[in-house]
């Protein structure tokens, strides 16, 4: 029996290891940065780490040596590194599904073997990404020609969530190494200005659609997609022959494909081991090995392929995916904190957070644990953010003075992209920002030192900063193909870590289903007046009103 297995593991609130760090917080009362780092000259040297390009700074937060010791030994007592070495070895982890969860053979190298039950599925990983390759050449190329014979100058992604967050965020972040006399474009939102928008000054001759769905079963994408299909036809004044020029897909389900009329031909596979919001270094990145290419495609696989490499082998206290889930549940239990903040320095990861909200959220957004018993702690925060320095004239003054103890991760890499030019004098103020938020958020500024300014007494508790506001800092030397994958699997382990230690299935989404079930018996209610059985007072009357200013 596996470490992770009911039978074997206690509830986390019976642990001694989380008693203990309940003791060991009163014992640190309100010890704040201000002394931690006057009594503790090494303290930004010990707490900050090396991996990969990445180095971050975990220093500002309110831990010492000991607390540390205490969360490490938490992670080892609730099974962290079994469950790790159980979900590489493609067991079947994720227990409500039944099903493997094998990102990481994704990025696994040629020759590797990662069996689920007892088939390598490494071979067919390598095989997908050359075909991935071989159509992303020939669309770069011009070689790939729609139905009028003209080369391809927009490509659409149609698709939501895992199959859309992913892949948009990787488009912007790597914009500098994209293809440039070709535009991308994402379509997600069922909202039909999402694709009269995208569409609306393109050429269907010129326009090449790729449909992503894991299920190929997803009513926004499905709706999405069909109306494209009937934009490219009417456009192009052809039949369905024209579709396979214009037209491909990404799924694991080759059924609904070829019934919704795509040539599995031209079908980029993936698994169901893979999961939605872990998807876009598979098939579902299809759209950024166009942009990119696939040498570039392949570097972030590589760099997603050393943190993981780093997570499965360093020791918990150097192990880094493992200090920020460790970080996260320390506020969690003991700061009452419910949200965290992701602040990139970086205009390029500006949807990087938005991506990571599907990717945390969903992943450890749960109340039950794994054999479905409620949960007596909080799991997953709320992630939210958007990039510095526009936040900072926004919302920062909550961060900085409300009530709520908000850990934030400040993102930020040493060297602004080649092309941006003279643009490039810009990046020392935009990084001295980084800098100075983090120093601001964990030391503040003492009433003293703002009376000794001359300001009125009156002001003084207006101006003052409380502190304690804890930041990791993640640095880079640039923002290459390969650093962003060892950033997105920086967080997919944190989180993995986070669902282990909390006892749930980070691997799962029954919390999405209720509404899509509803909706759907909803809409003939909107469209066609039909009566809704049981229907609550206040969602009918929603709907008659919604029909009213419809003129129904
Ligand atoms: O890729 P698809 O099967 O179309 O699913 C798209 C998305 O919708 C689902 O409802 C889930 O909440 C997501 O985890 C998933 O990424």
């Amino acid at each position: 029996m596996n470490a992770h297995d009911a039978a074997d593991r206690e509830r986390l609130d019976r642990l001694p290891e989380w008693a203990a760090l309940a003791d060991h917080r009163a014992v640190l009362g309100e010890v704040g940065l201000r002394e931690l780092f006057a009594t503790d000259p090494g303290r930004a040297d010990r707490f900050s780490l090396e991996v990969g390009d990445l180095h971050l700074d975990y220093s500002k937060h309110l831990v010492t040596d000991e607390t540390l010791r205490r969360l490490t030994a938490l992670a080892k007592a609730t099974g962290v590194a079994e469950l790790r070495d159980a979900m590489f070895r493609g067991e079947r982890i994720n227990n409500t599904e039944n099903r493997a969860v094998l990102h990481t053979a994704l990025r696994a190298p040629r020759g590797e073997v990662i069996q689920v039950d007892g088939v390598d599925v490494v071979p067919a990983v390598h095989q997908v990404l050359d075909r991935m390759a071989e159509f992303a050449n020939r669309v770069r190329a011009g070689e790939w020609v729609g139905h009028t014979g003209q080369r391809i100058r927009t490509v659409v992604n149609i698709g939501i969530g895992g199959s859309d967050l992913g892949p948009a965020m990787a488009q912007e972040v790597l914009r500098p190494y994209s293809a440039r006399e070709l535009d991308f474009r994402f379509v997600s939102n069922v909202d039909g200005a999402d694709l009269h928008e995208a569409v609306r000054d393109l050429d269907p001759a010129q326009t090449l659609f790729i449909v992503a769905s894991k299920t190929f079963t997803t009513i926004e994408t499905l709706t999405n997609a069909k109306a494209a299909r009937g934009w490219l036809l009417d456009g192009l004044g052809a039949g369905e022959e024209a579709v396979a020029g214009h037209f491909v897909a990404v799924s694991t389900n080759a059924e609904q494909v070829s019934d919704f009329g795509i040539d599995t031909a031209n079908m980029f596979e993936f698994w169901d081991w893979v999961g939605g919001r872990y998807s876009y270094d598979s098939a579902i990145g299809l759209s950024l090995m166009v942009a990119i290419g696939p040498a570039r495609f392949r570097e972030m696989l590589d760099g997603f392929r050393l943190m993981d490499e780093h997570f499965r082998t360093a020791p918990p206290a150097e192990n880094a995916p493992m200090l920020l889930a460790l970080l996260g549940v320390w506020y969690g239990r003991f700061y009452d904190a419910h949200a965290h903040a992701v602040l990139p320095y970086s205009h390029y990861l500006s949807r990087f957070t938005a991506y990571l909200q599907q990717l945390d959220m969903e992943s450890n957004g749960k109340r039950v644990d794994r054999e479905g018993r409620p949960v007596d702690w909080h799991t997953g925060p709320v992630v939210w953010g958007t990039p510095g320095t526009n936040g900072q004239h926004a919302y920062f003054q909550l961060l900085h003075q409300g009530t709520r103890l908000i850990p934030a991760d400040l993102i930020g890499f040493a060297e602004p992209v080649e092309e941006l030019g003279a643009l490039r004098d810009q990046h020392d103020l935009l990084m001295a920002n980084l800098f100075a938020q983090g120093q601001a958020l964990a030391f503040g500024k003492t009433p003293e030192e703002v009376r000794a300014e001359g300001v009125p007494e009156e002001l003084v508790p207006h101006r003052t900063f409380p502190g304690d506001r804890p930041t990791t800092t993640v640095l880079a030397g640039s923002l290459t193909p390969s650093v962003l994958g060892q950033l997105v699997a920086l967080y997919e382990h944190k989180v993995f870590v986070q669902g282990a230690i909390w006892g749930i299935d980070s691997f799962d989404q029954w919390g999405v289903e209720l509404g899509k079930v509803l909706a759907k018996r909803l809409e003939p209610a909107l469209t066609d007046g039909d009566r809704v059985a049981g229907l609550d007072s206040s969602t009918s009357a929603l709907v008659d009103r919604y029909r009213k200013f419809r003129g129904r």
